[in-house]
């Protein structure tokens, strides 16, 4: 319901430019919230959000993060000067690890769902903004960090990384809507060969199909996303904004008019004890991997 809400919200988007100024907005240059695990800026003047993710040790996408990370979206959906985003990380040498494994190992099943709804409003939010969304991707970006980036616009990454719907590896499904986003991206074929092999590809590799559109070093990568952003606002908004809706409307609507069955699918799938030992044997050997 919170997301078809959501979808509706953004379909009108255009007609949303009414509202009042945020009373935080003091200079050219303001924190529109600021948690210790997320910070949103915003520039007045170019009307450029940053968001950065700053969620020790890899930035895992848990509930409550996901929920600030929401949060966050939708105020920028909504502020009239904002007209783009770039997601970032503040933690060294990981953009995102994806969903935090410790919410669907052994979880209570209440707070299992209202994960994966989270999870499902994020895409939803991200992948349907009507804002320009860049990943500014300055680390690693497994499973679910993946699909953050999958769902921008455009993704510029360092060198170094890698990136990749790697599920198969721990012995879980990319739900359908992961797989379209990387479809999306990437075409089906190249998605076929990287999601049933969960492969996690390097930069290059990932520049080298699309995945990534955008090699940058690292210490380039701030400005160069800011460069990016500046051209793409360039473009009539409405013509733009109307192109994006059109190609990503029917991938959103097959969630959306599935949202229900598909956390009811991810709960049962979830619970299953087979799914239990792989996720339990996969945190165990990333604890020893620390060791070593
Ligand atoms: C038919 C219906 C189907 C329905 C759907 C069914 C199934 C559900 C599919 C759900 C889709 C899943 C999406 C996901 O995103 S799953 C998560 C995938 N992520 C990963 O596999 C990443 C795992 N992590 C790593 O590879 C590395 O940690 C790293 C990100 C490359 C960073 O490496 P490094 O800097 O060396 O850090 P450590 O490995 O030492 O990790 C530090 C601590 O962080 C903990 N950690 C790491 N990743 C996660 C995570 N994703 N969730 C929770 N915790 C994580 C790690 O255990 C260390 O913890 P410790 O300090 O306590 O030992």
């Amino acid at each position: 319901m919170a997301a078809r809400m959501a979808f509706s919200r953004l379909t009108r988007s255009l007609c949303e430019v009414g509202r009042s100024r945020s009373l935080l907005l003091q200079s050219a240059r303001w924190v529109t919230s600021a948690s210790k695990t997320l910070t949103v800026t915003m520039d007045d003047k170019t009307g450029i959000a940053e968001m950065s993710l700053n969620r020790p040790p890899v930035n895992s996408l848990s509930l409550e993060f996901m929920t600030e990370i929401n949060i966050a979206l939708e105020k920028l959906e909504h502020e009239k000067f904002c007209r783009g985003v770039i997601i970032t990380s503040a933690i060294p040498k990981i953009f995102s690890a994806g969903l935090d494994i410790l919410e669907m190992y052994q979880p209570k099943p209440e707070r299992l769902s209202e994960f994966w709804k989270t999870l499902q409003d994020m895409w939803l939010l991200l992948f349907g903004s009507r804002l320009t969304t860049i990943a500014a991707i300055n680390g690693h970006s497994p499973a679910g960090g993946a699909l953050v980036a999958m769902s921008c616009d455009y993704r510029i990454m360092a060198p170094g990384f890698n990136i990749g719907l790697n599920e198969t590896q721990l012995g879980i499904v990319p739900p359908f809507w992961f797989i379209d986003t990387m479809m999306h991206t990437i075409g089906s074929r190249q998605t076929e060969l990287c999601c049933q092999k969960g492969l996690m590809l390097s930069t290059e590799e990932a520049a080298r199909i699309g995945l990534v559109d955008k090699v940058v070093p690292l210490d380039q990568i701030a400005s160069e996303a800011k460069a990016e952003m500046q051209s793409w606002l360039k473009i009539p908004v409405a013509a733009k904004l109307i192109t994006k809706q059109t190609i990503r409307a029917p991938i959103l609507e097959k969630l959306q008019t599935r949202q229900e069955a598909d956390v009811q699918n991810f709960c049962n799938f979830a619970m299953k004890d087979s799914v239990q030992k792989s996720l339990g044997m996969y945190l165990e050997n990333l604890k020893k991997k620390q060791k070593e």
